[in-house]
């Protein structure tokens, strides 16, 4: 048998072999946790190492992944990364609702390990990065932008991820377009009618039952309006992306923000 020059757990017969890349999924029984235990059995080229629950012991779920995947809830998630990186694993995290204080510690913990990577990406689904792209071209051109983000009812922080990578990017658009803010003469307000206001844009979070993830972004200029929508039905709609980020984190040391930045 050949071995594998990264040194990872190989298969394969005498003159082939392929790389197994072992996969620790971290918040396993959640929503996401259990899709993502899902795709990762499903691919030849990944193996599930560990599934990591909240009562679990993280180092030891660690022992022998190369790459693990974050899907907690928000609390607590920036101690979960920094232990990974502190283990030499390179982590690729959905979990969202982030503070700066906790990027912070990621920084910090990866300038002692050079080498190791890890993307936090608000949205694995390649039609929600699309969306961002799109709206982030399209906020050039408009006198107005908002943006509308609707999930389930059972989920935790708000406006979503998304939503706030979203705005982040139509602002840095508009920035460098030079366009002032959305006009709005609103005077007598209701506290939170206008929503949470994210660099500049309004974002509103609708929870509804029934409902997965979804965002639209409305652009308005004199006379008409340009609506982008892009709706995650199942959560399936995001394993591509894990899978994608998974096989690639490796090979990007450092902190990267957004898929956008691996496609
Ligand atoms: N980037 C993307 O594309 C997507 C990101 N998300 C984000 O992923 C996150 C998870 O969403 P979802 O699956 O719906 O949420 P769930 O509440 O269904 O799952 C979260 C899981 O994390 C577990 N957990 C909490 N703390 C820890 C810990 N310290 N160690 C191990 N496990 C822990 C919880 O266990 P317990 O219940 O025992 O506390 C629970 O099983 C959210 O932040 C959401 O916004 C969601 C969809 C797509
Ligand atoms: O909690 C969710 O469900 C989702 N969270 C992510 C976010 O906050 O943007 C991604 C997607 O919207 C689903």
């Amino acid at each position: 048998m050949v071995g594998c020059p990264v040194g990872c757990l190989v298969i394969g017969g005498a003159d082939t072999f392929t790389c197994v890349t072992a996969v620790a999924v971290i918040g396993a029984a959640g929503r996401m946790g259990k899709t993502t235990c899902d795709a990762v059995e499903a691919a030849a080229d990944l193996t599930l190492s560990a599934r990591v629950g909240s009562g679990d012991d993280l180092v030891a779920g660690l022992k022998g992944a190369d790459v693990a995947v974050v899907m907690t809830s928000p609390d607590g998630v920036d101690d979960i990364v920094v232990t990974c990186v502190e283990q030499g694993v390179h982590a690729v995290v959905g979990t969202t609702g982030w503070t700066e204080d906790g990027l912070a510690r990621v920084r910090a913990a990866l300038a002692k390990a050079p080498g190791v990577g890890v993307l936090l990406a608000p949205n694995f689904a390649l039609g929600a990065v699309l969306l961002m792209r799109f709206a982030a071209e399209a906020a050039r051109y408009f006198e107005s932008v908002e943006v509308v983000e609707l999930h389930h009812p059972n989920k935790a922080d708000a406006p979503s991820g998304t939503a706030r990578h979203t705005a982040a990017q139509i602002a840095a658009s508009r920035r460098e377009a030079g366009l002032p803010a959305s006009p709005d003469a609103t005077t007598a307000v209701l506290d939170g009618a206008r929503g949470a206001d994210v660099d500049g844009v309004r974002v509103h979070s609708v929870r509804l039952q029934g409902l997965v993830a979804h965002e639209e972004v409305l652009l308005g200029g004199p006379g008409e309006q340009l609506t982008i929508r892009h709706d995650s039905f199942d959560r399936v709609s995001f394993m591509p992306g894990v899978l994608l980020a998974v096989r690639q984190v490796s090979g990007r040391p450092g902190l990267v923000r957004g898929l956008e930045n691996y496609l």
